[in-house]
């Protein structure tokens, strides 16, 4: 199917969940930086020359001499600035706003807060928070169950993980979330299907991973359990190379997340010390390349990322904005063919994602009917997730 057939979310319709996130989530998420460290005048004043901009402004150049500056001219920054914020298609102007938001507290730039990622105080107290002490607690009951369930329970603790988003929670409020658990699609037989258990040295998983803390904690309880089972013989797993999107991992994130499963006890602490030692030997990986934080489509992935990923026996793709990456951040019909619209992908692919934005495909048309006469926003609140699955029958 041609892209032009659908077209490209924008954050410019008032009353659209996209322009709910430039006009609400984003002014809110500056103020909760502000509020979140004690930055000193010249930050706090960039923070409030952003917040002024992304609501009454047009969009600003980065500075001439940024380390990226040239890599965001290549990205299409040259016909951005100047613009309104809500021109933008909705994934560029987000990925550009949280570049301009790191840039306005130091992130970037020689100095003492250079690398400190602003969004630390809040997953730092995710991490820490007692709803990891008992999702990891719940692991010790799964060892008796057979392997089948045990691998069931953990791909669906990483696929509800996802709602553990901070960003998503800014305007969904902490409840939102909870609603009756439901998937729109469900191919997790055929996941499963191309990693069967047994000693296979040769499997090799990709994870591409979203939120940190309390969606990377069971991301890597089910790598370990795909390493453990021989279901993989390797794994690698991708992070952001810079915060992003509020909670999304960075290799910082992996670290400390790394570290809250070792220091556990029971079968989660012992899945930590595993996955220790499969860091260390080198059979699980950790990469961050670029392209994980381009305000563009996974179709237009750069050759070296494409290479690196076309040696997964399947790639496994964590939540909502990697979805949106996936299929093309476009209005597809929800019934569009989900395996069309990832053919392009280097290798087998399979999507985890609650559905907290308005690109879906790949759902039944009788589904779709349902979900609809429902009434209710099924789309963006967070309470539906799907696992599809593209590109094993090749
Ligand atoms: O990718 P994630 O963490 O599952 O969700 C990211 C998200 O909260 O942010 C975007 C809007 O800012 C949406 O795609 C989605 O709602």
């Amino acid at each position: 199917m041609n892209t032009d057939e659908a077209p490209a979310v924008r954050a410019d319709v008032p009353g659209t969940f996209a322009h709910s996130v430039l006009a609400e989530r984003h002014p809110a998420l500056v103020r909760q930086v502000r509020d979140a460290t004690p930055y000193p005048p010249a930050v706090r004043g960039a923070l409030d020359g952003l917040l002024a901009e992304i609501t009454d402004g047009t969009v600003a150049p980065l500075p001439p001499d940024a380390h990226d500056a040239r890599q965001w001219d290549a990205w299409g920054a040259g016909t951005a600035v100047g613009r309104p914020w809500y021109d933008l298609t909705f994934l560029w102007g987000e990925s550009y706003f949280y570049r301009r938001l790191l840039g306005a507290v130091g992130y970037f730039a020689p100095g003492v807060r250079q690398g400190l990622d602003p969004f630390a105080p809040f997953k730092d107290a995710e991490l820490r928070g007692t709803a990891v002490d008992e999702e990891l607690a719940a692991l010790d009951a799964l060892a008796e169950h057979p392997e089948r369930e045990r691998a069931d329970a953990l791909l669906g603790a990483a696929l509800w993980g996802n709602r553990a988003d901070l960003g998503f929670r800014i305007t969904a409020g902490e409840t939102a979330p909870g609603g009756a658990a439901q998937l729109v699609a469900d191919e997790r037989e055929r996941l499963w299907d191309m990693l069967p258990p047994g000693d296979d040295p040769a499997a090799t998983v990709h994870l591409i991973a979203d939120n940190a803390a309390r969606e990377l904690v069971p991301d890597l309880l089910l790598l370990d359990h795909l390493l453990h089972t021989g279901r993989a013989g390797s794994a690698v797993l991708h992070v952001k190379p810079y915060p992003y999107y509020v909670s999304d991992a960075t290799a910082a994130d992996a670290d400390a997340a790394l570290r809250r499963l070792a220091a556990a006890g029971g079968a989660a602490g012992e899945a930590g010390r595993r996955l220790w030692d499969a860091v260390a030997e080198g059979r699980l990986a950790i990469g961050a390349h670029p392209f994980f934080c381009a305000p563009f489509g996974y179709a237009e992935m750069p050759d070296d990322l494409r290479r690196h990923l076309a040696t997964a026996t399947v790639t496994l793709l964590k939540g909502d904005l990697n979805y949106r990456r996936l299929v093309g951040d476009r209005l597809w019909q929800p019934t569009t063919p989900f395996a069309d619209r990832a053919a392009h992908f280097p290798s087998p692919v399979a999507a985890l994602r609650t559905l907290k934005s308005d690109v879906v495909t790949g759902v039944a048309p009788a589904t779709v009917a349902a979900l609809d006469a429902s009434g209710e926003p099924w789309r963006v609140t967070g309470t539906h997730a799907l696992v599809q699955v593209a590109g094993a029958d090749a």
